[in-house]
Parts: structure tokens; C-alpha cells; sequence
């Protein structure tokens, strides 16, 4: 062997979509000193569809708008496909639909579609963009005339016309009815199967459940979980049931029935109002024959949400 030539290596595997390392950022000074995000750790594999999850001042859109590039964290780092996030937005392999602003109001749905396009050398992807973003039929109308969910789709036609590798949304059917929110996301489910990654950002619990597999959960600018959101819901919820007591509380076999349940392990939460039960447990099935068994009615049982799961992590 030529003692010059190296061995040869396997090639490097391509780096992840997004990650995210010990990001911090802060706004203001003294007393007025905010956290929005602190050391959060988030890596994103190519495809992934991950929903960012977090009440109000979590500090979600200040993490997206670092993975933008739209600011710059105070500590860690930022690397999307490999690159900063500005390369990765010039490259034109990460692009957003955002919250607000960023329309003309006098521009029709397919000049702004158009002008955009130019920009991006993209004009002929306009006949595409529009159909996935599910403006065919209104592309003739003004800006200033679309509903507010027919605007979102616009910016969402404006973010597919790079083909970017990378989506991020920041609760973009913010402030849509229900049926203007089913739409938005159909028209991103089809999109999403063609394996863009996609991150989003929302308040809607369902749409986490309905559309990511994974999600991040954000409390006071820090990650409290991070998971599958099946999982996320069923380690967290627990089944809670309901039923109608076979006698007062008080009773000498209601109230040994309910000390028993007290004391179960698998007992999360147990409420007593007037002769109804009510008792988040990991193991329902136990409880319900335990209940069915002490002559209890009306027994209900529900599966565990995602909204369980998020109060709880959000209210510790
Ligand atoms: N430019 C800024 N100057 C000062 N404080 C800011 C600034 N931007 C955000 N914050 C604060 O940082 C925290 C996180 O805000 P952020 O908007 O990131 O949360 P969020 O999770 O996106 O909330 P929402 O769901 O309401 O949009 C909040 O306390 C907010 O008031």
C-alpha cells in the first residue's frame, strides 16, 4: 500500500435538519430581565414533523426566530442542514410561514405569488405552489379580500416556492375557525408526506396530535418534554374515570371503597363531588372492577389527552 494514501473513510452522515445546543436568550436588564429561552437542546432529524408546544411567553417564537436567523442566540448554537441559519435561508433550503405582517393588501393571490417567484428565479413553480397551497380559484382575488386563513395559505405558497428542505411555522392558523384550520392543515399533511421537515409552533393541542409525531413541550423558555406525542399523552394522562358512587362518601363501604383507591399507586388524581367519583389512574382497568364490584353506576371512562399531559407539565 502507498504509504502516502490515507484509508479511505466512510462519508459522514448528513448532518440533521435542525440542531439546537445550549440555546439562550435574553431580553432586557436588572429587574426587568427576561429568560425567553434558556439551554434549550433540540435535535431535529431530516423529515421529522415536530410540534413546538407551549403556553403564552414560553418562548417559542424567540427560538424559531433564532433558527431564522432572524436573531442571534446569546449562548450556543444554531445549525440548520449543517449551515447557520442565514446560509440556510439564502440557500433557500429553510423558509417559514410567520404569525404576522408581510403581505401587499392591492396585490391579487397570484401576483404576490409571482413576485415572490421572481425573486427566487422560481416563476415556474407558481402553477405548483398555488395548487399545494390550495389557492386554486382564488388566485385572481386581492390580498386585502382573502380571509385570514386563505392569507396564511398565501404565505404558505410564498415559503414552498424555494422547494426548502426545512419549513417552520409559527402558529400559522392562529386566530382561524375550525373548518379555515382543517384546510390549512390538509393542504400541509400532503406536503409533509413528501418528506420536507417541518416545525411548528401552536396553542391547538390537537394540532399537535393530529399532525406530529413528535413534540416539544416549552415552559418559561426551557424544554419540559420532548417526545413522541402518542407516548407524551399516555405516560402523562393517565385514564380518568367517572362513575356514580353506591352510597354516601361517608358510608362505611363508599368510604372503605374510596381509602382503598386513595391508597392505589396507580391513582393520580382522585375527586369526590356529592355521591361522583372521578379518578385519573394508570391502570383504569383495576379501578373500573373495583368500582363495578362495590355496586358503583354509570361508569365512565376516557382516554388520556394530550391536554392532561400539557397541564400537567406546564402548571408544575
Ligand atoms: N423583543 C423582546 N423584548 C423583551 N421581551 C421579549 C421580547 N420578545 C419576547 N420577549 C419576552 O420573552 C418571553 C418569550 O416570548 P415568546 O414570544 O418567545 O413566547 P411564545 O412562546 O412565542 O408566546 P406566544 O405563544 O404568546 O406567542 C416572553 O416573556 C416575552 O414577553
Amino acid at each position: 500500500m502507498d504509504p502516502n494514501e490515507r484509508p479511505s473513510r466512510p462519508p459522514a452522515p448528513p448532518a440533521p435538519a435542525l440542531e439546537i445546543t445550549g440555546v439562550t436568550r435574553q431580553f432586557g436588564t436588572g429587574d426587568s430581565l427576561v429568560r425567553a429561552v434558556s439551554g434549550v437542546d433540540i435535535v431535529i432529524e431530516r423529515g421529522e414533523v415536530v410540534a413546538l408546544l407551549g403556553p403564552n411567553g414560553a418562548g417559542k417564537t424567540t427560538l424559531l426566530d433564532m433558527v431564522l436567523g432572524l436573531s442571534d442566540p446569546d449562548e450556543g448554537s444554531i445549525r440548520v442542514l449543517g449551515e447557520s441559519p442565514r446560509r440556510a435561508v439564502a440557500a433557500g433550503a429553510l423558509s417559514a410561514v410567520l404569525q404576522t405582517g408581510g403581505l401587499l393588501a392591492d396585490l391579487t393571490v397570484l401576483e404576490t405569488v409571482q413576485v415572490i417567484a421572481s425573486f427566487h428565479s422560481a416563476l415556474g413553480r407558481v402553477p405548483e405552489v398555488i395548487e399545494r397551497a390550495d389557492l386554486t380559484g382564488v388566485e385572481r382575488r386581492k390580498v386585502s379580500k382573502c380571509s385570514g386563513g386563505e392569507q396564511q395559505r398565501v404565505k404558505f405558497a410564498l415559503a414552498l416556492l424555494p422547494d426548502p428542505d426545512v419549513l417552520v411555522l409559527d402558529e400559522p392558523t392562529a386566530g382561524m375557525d375550525v373548518t379555515a384550520r382543517r384546510r390549512f392543515w390538509d393542504a400541509m399533511r400532503q406536503d409533509a408526506s413528501a418528506g420536507r421537515t417541518i416545525v411548528f409552533a401552536t396553542h391547538y393541542l390537537e394540532e399537535a396530535e393530529q399532525f406530529a409525531r413528535r413534540t416539544v413541550v416549552m415552559n418559561h423558555g426551557r424544554v419540559v418534554a420532548d417526545g413522541d406525542t402518542a407516548t407524551l399523552r399516555a405516560s402523562l394522562g393517565g385514564r380518568t374515570l367517572s362513575a356514580r358512587l353506591p352510597g354516601a362518601p361517608t358510608a362505611p363501604n363508599t368510604a372503605a371503597l374510596l381509602d382503598g383507591l386513595r391508597a392505589d399507586v396507580a391513582t393520580a388524581e382522585l375527586e369526590v363531588d356529592g355521591q361522583r367519583v372521578r379518578i385519573r389512574s394508570a391502570n383504569s382497568d383495576a379501578v373500573a372492577s373495583q368500582l363495578l364490584a362495590a355496586g358503583a353506576t354509570e361508569l365512565e371512562i376516557a382516554a388520556p389527552t394530550l391536554e392532561t399531559a400539557f397541564t400537567a407539565l406546564t402548571e408544575a
